[in-house]
């Protein structure tokens, strides 16, 4: 039998990456061959034993090529700037490019697809089964009612968290969107303040929370007259977005370049 597939983790040090790399060490079907953090890091040089207590013998480096070049696989939960660097080099590695990071702007989105001729390309704004399934639903109960029935997404998320809506609320929005047949940027309304006017019909509107250590709650509400409908998911453990992509990670070893997401990898 041949080797377990390599993985490199980027961003380390952080809360995904912490856990991304206990999540590839517990794998039977995985090997951590490298932990990346961002040029200067006090973690650079250092055994991730030492560091974390599991990872023993994986030194972690700044030099991401080279960490890449090592590797079937790069998982990446960071910021959209580095991961817009880190796809350019998983496409040189010819590895597959596992895509966490949440909060891309429009412009960054279509910088991502030139990596993904030579690459593939997995991401999605959220990694557990639990979210996908029910973006899935989302999209059904939007096809199933028409406008007089009002959508909005709540989230909410700890307070270190930098960007809103969250991805998942934007992956929700979007599958309620198709479900109804219209373009989510059409229809968006996000931010409501002060003298805002009677909802608009039609939109679908965001809503953010951010406080203490709330790993990640979800709710689309579909509001009618005397009657609403809430489809929620609330994550309790970073574990299982941790877990989908490392699931994602190995699904990828066999495709052909390109971009996919979860829906993909989990056959959904
Ligand atoms: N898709 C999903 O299922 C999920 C997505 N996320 C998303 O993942 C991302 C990270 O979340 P989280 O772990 O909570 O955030 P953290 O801030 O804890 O971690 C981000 C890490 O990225 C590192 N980083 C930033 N720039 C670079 C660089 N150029 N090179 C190497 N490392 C770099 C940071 O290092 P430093 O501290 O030195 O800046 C930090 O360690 C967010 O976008 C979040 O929304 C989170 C959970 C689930
Ligand atoms: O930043 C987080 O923590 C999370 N980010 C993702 C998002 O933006 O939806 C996924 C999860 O909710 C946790």
């Amino acid at each position: 039998m041949g080797e377990l597939p390599g993985i490199v983790i980027t961003g380390a040090s952080g809360r995904m990456g912490q856990m991304l790399i206990r999540s590839v060490v517990a794998s039977d079907k995985a090997r951590l061959v490298g932990a990346v953090v961002r040029a200067g890091h006090d973690w650079a040089g250092r055994d991730l034993g030492a560091l974390m207590g599991v990872g023993h013998g994986v030194v972690v480096t700044d030099d991401a090529l080279e960490a890449f070049a090592k590797a079937q696989a790069v998982i990446d939960f960071t910021t959209p700037e580095a991961t817009l660097e880190f796809a350019e080099l998983a496409a040189q590695a010819r590895a597959t490019h596992v895509i966490g990071t949440t909060g891309f702007t429009d412009a960054q989105l279509e910088a991502l697809k030139p990596a993904a001729f030579h690459a593939v390309q997995v991401r999605a704004g959220n990694m557990s089964l639990g979210v996908n399934l029910l973006t899935q639903l989302t999209k059904k109960v939007a096809q199933a009612l028409d406008e007089d029935w009002d959508i909005e997404v709540i989230e909410a998320h700890h307070n270190r968290k930098v960007d809103a809506p969250s991805g998942t609320a934007l992956m929700l929005g979007e599958a309620a969107a198709e479900g109804r047949g219209i373009t989510l940027a059409d229809h968006k309304e996000s931010g409501r303040d002060g003298i805002t006017g009677a909802r608009e019909k039609g939109a679908i509107g965001f809503s953010a929370i951010r406080g203490g250590d709330i790993v990640g709650e979800h709710d689309v509400l579909f509001a009618g007259m005397g009657e609403r409908i809430v489809l929620r998911h609330i994550a309790t453990d970073r574990g299982i977005f941790a877990r989908g992509a490392v699931k994602a990670a190995l699904w990828g070893q066999d495709k052909e370049p390109g971009q996919y997401d979860m829906m993909d990898v989990l056959g959904l």
